[in-house]
């Protein structure tokens, strides 16, 4: 591509406004991109980070028209895992750039999916990010996990997305009401819908709830790219089709895509998640919100719900107002962010001192050619 046929004056414009809104594009966006757009920067949407390169959806400064094109993401990866480019930024684009056009700088973020990354690492991965709905898809299949939908609430409400339950493969059931029911208990306030992809079954009313930009979340197999094809109207993604009616799944998608949905908006999937880790407390918080309210009836305020009097949690444990298992999944989730909490912090500490003996060592480095001595240490 030559860089000749790319004029700064175009980008981030108003061509890029309005072929870009349907994508999440905002006059807020185009303000905070001025700068950029001063500096011949394009504004472009990841739709796919692979290894040191994305997909990035732009409109094309010479013809106006919306365009994807490959782009180097090293210039703004390497630092910590969070803050590295993920499907769904908003990025700066250097079509300019040698050999390949390349991400200059990212955004700032509205929202973002961030899971506790895989293994021992305490470092958060990040599944999406600018986020407006986050959809958890729970397979009507199988006995709904009610542990795990509310792991994925409480990742959700962290994420500074709006939550929303969408109950997949209605179609077949004889009757979603129980469980639909069951669900609603443990997300209170969360609109909880029933879907068929396979029939387009309340699918209309899913749109409606949909905002700007929805990201797709759950268990693999739990119907999550075919719900994607149903909302974009054509295949988007490749469905492996189990045969023997398998419903574990296959982990079928392995990178985050990002789609245009035909009434506007974009659509995020993200590969089935096998187990997600917590990264983070407040979201936590908001998906037991009733608990939180709860706590704060106890009569002492740093009540521990083991042994006090006047404790609220236990009373409420007791005439059943709150069940035994959601209290249970509570403290699980809860345990698990105390630890993800302690082992960042034991990181940054070993940061801060790794950091610490770098610099002395290179300003011994520093001293020793012109001073002939070593720098006291
Ligand atoms: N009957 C029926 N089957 C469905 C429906 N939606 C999905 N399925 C089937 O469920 C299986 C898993 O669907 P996928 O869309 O691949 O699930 P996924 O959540 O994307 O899985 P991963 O890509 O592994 O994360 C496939 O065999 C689909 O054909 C539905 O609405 N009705
Ligand atoms: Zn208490």
């Amino acid at each position: 591509m030559s860089s000749s046929s790319f004029s700064s004056s175009a980008a981030g414009g108003s061509a890029a406004g309005s072929v870009l809104s349907p994508y999440g594009w905002t006059a807020e966006l185009s303000e905070q991109f001025e700068l950029f757009a001063e500096a011949g920067l394009v504004p472009a949407r990841l739709a796919r980070v692979d290894r040191g390169q994305a997909d990035a959806v732009l409109a094309d400064p010479g013809t106006g028209e919306l365009r994807t094109v490959r782009a180097d993401t090293r210039p703004v990866s390497g630092g910590a895992a969070p803050a590295n480019p993920c499907t769904g930024d908003w990025v700066a684009l250097d079509l300019a750039a040698e050999p390949m056009t390349a991400v200059a700088a990212l955004l700032p973020r509205r929202s973002a999916i961030i899971r506790k990354g895989a293994g021992k690492s305490s470092e958060g991965q990040v599944l999406a990010a600018n986020v407006d709905t986050v959809l958890i898809a729970v397979s009507l299949a199988l006995d709904p996990d009610l542990g795990r939908v509310e792991r994925f609430l409480a990742l959700a409400y962290e994420s500074g997305a709006e939550p929303l339950v969408v109950l997949t493969k209605s179609d077949l059931v004889g009757d979603a009401e129980f469980v639909r029911e069951d669900v609603e208990r443990i997300a209170p306030g969360v609109p909880v819908l029933v879907v068929s992809a396979e029939t387009g079954a309340g699918l209309d009313v899913l749109r409606a709830c949909m905002g700007a930009t929805s990201a797709l979340i759950g268990q693999s197999g739990a119907g999550k790219s075919t719900l994607t094809n149903a909302l974009a109207g054509h295949q988007v993604m490749t469905v492996q089709r189990t045969r023997e009616g398998d419903e574990k799944g296959r982990h079928t998608t392995t990178t985050r895509e990002l789609f245009a949905l035909p009434g506007g908006g974009v659509l995020i999937d993200t590969p089935g998640l096998r187990g997600v880790g917590l990264y983070g407390g407040e979201g936590l918080q908001q998906a037991f919100a009733e608990i939180d309210e709860l706590a704060g009836r106890c009569r002492f305020p740093d009540c521990s719900h083991l042994s006090e009097p006047g404790c609220a949690v236990r009373a409420a444990l007791a005439d059943g107002t709150l069940a035994q298992r959601r209290w249970e999944s509570y403290l699980k989730l809860q345990r698990e962010n105390e630890w993800i909490a302690a082992r960042t912090d034991a990181r940054l500490a070993a940061d801060r001192v790794r950091g610490w003996k770098q610099r002395s060592k290179e300003a011994r480095g520093n001293i020793r050619p012109w001073h002939g001595r070593r720098a006291p240490s």
